[in-house]
């Protein structure tokens, strides 16, 4: 009960309240109605078996490792599987069908849109910015910051990154000089990223790494840890059994706002200065903020939400994607040497050009490339707007012997597409889920089996929607662990230590063991001596 009153944000217990339990059992018979009357869907589709009747399958795959159940249905029954929703809330259509995701992503983007889960999450955590945005807003939006992220910008940001990398190498060196040798590094890279984004697209200096920007870092991985825990869950589920439970007082949804709360007053203060100053950095004009100023098409709303939504979107996928480099190489020592080898050889820091040429550092490129494709840091729903049919490039072969190779979908039916099994599918790479980075060095998988975004994977997504700053999370991961790999070694703390992913908004790495911690990733850092 007390669970339940905290979760409520009540100041009194719940027994005190008979209108609430009554309000409860009412809810849970109206879904439960609901679920029982609702028409057969996803005909054909396997089912893998049903782990809890009330939460259906859901709270297998948010409650353990990320993409582990996923992945075991789809290894034992296809790439494309039906699952129940928890509370009743109906069949869901699991799929990392390339033909599919191809589909869905790209050939008809803006009829499956954001579910009705994703989207007012959405808007609770960043606002009505580009993520949130459906159809021609999005299509608007989209066309008015892309050029803020095309190669030549991006590639005149390399200086600036690499001074933060910089920066950040001589505060571990430091730390590492005053006796700390483990160092949660989810909090470094947080810091570092999140100074990069400030310098190269607001022309602000949030200074993270000497204390600043405490509060928005703070405010992300609270959320994030808030998520994975039962409250979270129970949150999730209910605002996908019915959406309107949004405008309830409920303490893990009404605390979604908090990141936006906290990061508006300065997006305001940041485009009120871009307004009165014209171009606001040195890239020329081009940067994000003076980008979407000089268009002067967006409304103040669809401004400040942009610039949180940038904030977030470009420092905490990022600076988890190479979190999970590091612990990858920390794993993997002889990959790290290699790897070490590689950059060393070279005989100086790398440059852009080098870090673009994928002749010049193979094996880096295929560090880069394994890590983001065994560490995916986000997850994708959509919901169609139509109608529709669904190709597959896998057909399905029904116990009657009968082949699905489309699946007739209904308006309003909600797909969702697991990216990290849509990286590691057994049935295209072999040994999915086993970080390998000599695989990007030999043959790859046939195309037709390969999904058609950044390197044929789902990392960044693919066709309209899919990931806008992917040159700069690019750049950013192969400078900082350039600098980083070159004057550090970073091994795991002790022989048991473990770590796994659990999805948020991102990938969020928590220690076995220590699950209470949240995102948490200690590495222990040792200079580098030739
Ligand atoms: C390794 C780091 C990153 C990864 C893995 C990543 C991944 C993704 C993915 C998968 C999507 C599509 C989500 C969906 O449609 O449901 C996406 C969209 C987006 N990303 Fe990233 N991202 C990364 C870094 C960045 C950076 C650095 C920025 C900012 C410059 C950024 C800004 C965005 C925005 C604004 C969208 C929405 C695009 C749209 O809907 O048109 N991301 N990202």
């Amino acid at each position: 009960m007390a669970v339940i009153s905290d979760f409520l944000q009540l100041d009194r217990p719940l027994s005190a309240f008979p209108t609430y339990a009554a309000l409860i059992l009412a809810f849970l018979l109206f879904i439960f109605l609901r679920f029982i009357l609702a028409p057969e869907k996803f005909k054909g589709v396997p089912q893998p078996p049903l782990p809890s009747w009330i939460w259906g399958h859901m709270h297998k795959t948010h409650n353990t490792p990320a993409g582990e159940h996923y992945g075991q249905w789809i290894n034992k029954y296809g790439p494309t599987i039906k699952i129940n929703a928890p509370l009743f809330a109906g069949k869901l259509l699991v799929t990392a069908d390339p033909a599919a995701i191809h589909h869905m992503f790209t050939t008809r983007c803006y009829d499956y849109t954001k579910s009705d889960l994703i989207r007012p999450f959405v808007e609770r955590v960043v606002g009505r910015g580009l993520i949130w945005a459906e159809g021609d807003l999005h299509r608007l939006q989209r066309k008015q910051v892309v050029p803020a992220f095309s190669p030549e910008v991006v590639n005149r940001m390399e200086p600036a990154v690499s001074e933060v990398s910089h920066k950040t190498a001589a505060k571990l060196s430091s730390m590492v000089a005053e006796g700390e040798s483990i160092i949660d590094m989810h909090d470094m890279m947080g810091k570092t990223t999140l100074d990069i984004f400030g310098l190269v697209a607001l022309n602000h200096d949030f200074n993270c790494l000497e204390g600043g920007g405490a509060d928005i870092r703070h405010q992300v991985k609270q959320q994030a840890n808030d998520f994975i825990t039962f409250s979270g869950f129970l949150a999730a589920a209910m605002l996908r059994a019915i959406p309107a439970t949004a405008r309830l007082p409920i303490k893990s949804i009404s605390e979604q706002g908090s990141i936006r709360r906290v990061i508006s007053p300065l997006a305001r203060e940041l485009i009120v200065r871009g307004k009165n100053e014209g171009e606001v950095s040195e890239f020329k004009g081009n940067d994000f903020m003076s980008t979407m100023l000089r268009n002067g098409e967006m409304t103040d709303e669809n401004l400040i939400a942009n610039v949180v939504t940038f904030i977030v979107a470009g420092y905490d996928s990022t600076s988890g994607s190479i979190t999970w480099g590091l612990y990858a190489l920390a794993r993997n020592q002889e990959a790290q040497t290699k790897l070490r080898e590689e950059l060393l050889a070279l005989g100086r820091e790398p440059t852009v050009k080098d870090l673009t040429n994928m002749e010049q550092l193979p094996y880096f490129e295929a560090v880069c490339k394994e890590t983001l494709r065994m560490y995916p840091v986000t997850d994708a729903e959509r919901v169609a707007h139509e109608d529709d049919v669904i190709p597959l490039r896998f057909p399905i072969i029904t116990p009657e012997g009968e082949q699905i190779s489309a699946i007739p979908v209904k308006k309003g039916d909600t797909m969702i597409i697991p990216i990290i099994c849509s990286n590691r599918l057994n049935a295209v790479w072999g040994d999915g889920d086993t970080w390998r980075p000599e695989r990007w060095l030999g043959e790859l998988p046939p195309k037709d089996q390969l999904v058609q975004g950044w390197a044929n994977m789902l990392t960044f997504s693919e066709g309209p929607r899919s990931c806008i700053g992917f040159r700069l999370a690019i750049l950013e991961m192969k400078v900082i662990l350039a600098t980083l790999i070159r004057r550090f070694v970073f091994s795991v703390p002790s022989d048991d230590f473990e770590v796994y992913g659990r999805y948020f908004a991102t990938l969020i790495p928590v220690v076995k063991g220590q699950d209470s911690k949240g995102a948490y990733m200690p590495l222990k850092v040792t200079p580098y001596e030739e």
